[in-house]
């Protein structure tokens, strides 16, 4: 069941993207994207580096506008009304600038508030993320002086105190110990079990197999494939054969790199 409670037929994607293109002066990032994210679901977003995962995230979440083409998010039209999408959704974006000066506790408050809570709501929401993302020891320290994995887990306590309906994460496991992953991942589970959608990107072939029921494979700017895992994955054994078969794997000459290694100093 959806979390407007709603039974009956195919639920409206939770992210519909049409005709989506940028280029960075020469550099096409994403040309001409079509896609339609289901909502409910574990959603990944995968492929290589320079892939467009990054500037594609960017632009459906209302942080990068697009040359030309269209995202709407729950029927709302990201670029002509900005702020009622952003208010419905969470976005922890990749190299995250925070307000390295507050403490944990603080940031949370100020994003609290900024989004419209109450202060109690804010106080208590808070609470429970930072028990449940193991960072309540460390709340009153600086976010400068946060690990990686502790900055990852106040970006997605900030970017869930609100309750979105969808979450956006880009990279949410780089740099993360297994504890802190652990951790991400059984909130994030929660999260998608009760009807909220979680869309991430990811190099990592195993942590999406394992944790997306949904995914987008994204080169060269352009989508190669996207579906259940199952379709995706199609007859090969793992995502990772499926992916390396679907974006074309590079092969390096016998005699390139014949420098490299021990034998010949
Ligand atoms: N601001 C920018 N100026 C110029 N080129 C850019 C800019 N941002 C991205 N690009 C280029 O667009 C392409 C797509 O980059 P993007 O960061 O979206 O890829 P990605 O799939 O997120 O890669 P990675 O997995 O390495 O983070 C790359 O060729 C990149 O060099």
């Amino acid at each position: 069941m959806g979390r407007d409670g709603n039974t009956e037929g195919p639920a409206a994607p939770a992210v519909r993207i049409e005709g989506l293109w940028k280029r960075f002066g020469e550099q096409v990032a994403v040309a001409g994207i079509d896609l339609e994210i289901p909502a409910g679901q574990f959603i990944g977003l995968v492929g290589p580096n320079g892939a467009g995962k990054t500037t594609t995230l960017s632009m459906v979440t209302g942080l990068l506008r697009p040359d030309s083409g269209r995202v709407e998010i729950g029927g709302t039209d990201v670029w002509q009304d900005p702020a009622a999408v952003k208010a419905r959704i969470g976005v922890l974006p990749e190299g995250l600038r925070m307000f390295e000066r507050l403490s944990g506790r603080e940031l949370l408050t100020y994003m609290g508030r900024l989004r419209g809570l109450s202060g109690d709501d804010v106080d208590r929401r808070a609470t429970q993320l930072l028990d449940v993302l193991d960072l309540a020891t460390s709340q009153h320290k600086l976010v400068i002086d946060y690990s990686t994995g502790m900055r990852k887990k106040i970006g997605l306590a900030a970017a869930l105190l609100h309750n979105p309906e969808v979450l956006f994460l880009d990279e949410p496991f780089e740099g993360v110990d297994p504890v802190s992953a652990q951790t991400i991942r059984t909130v994030l589970e929660r999260y998608t079990a009760s009807g909220a959608t979680v869309v991430f990107s990811s190099h990592v072939m195993e942590l999406v197999e394992s944790l997306c029921s949904w995914v987008a494979v994204l080169a060269g700017g352009r989508i190669r494939a996207h579906g259940t895992l199952a379709e995706v994955r199609g007859d090969a054994p793992t995502l990772q054969e499926a992916f390396l078969e679907l974006v074309g794997v590079r092969t390096t000459a016998d005699d390139s790199l014949d420098w490299l290694g021990g034998g010949v100093r």
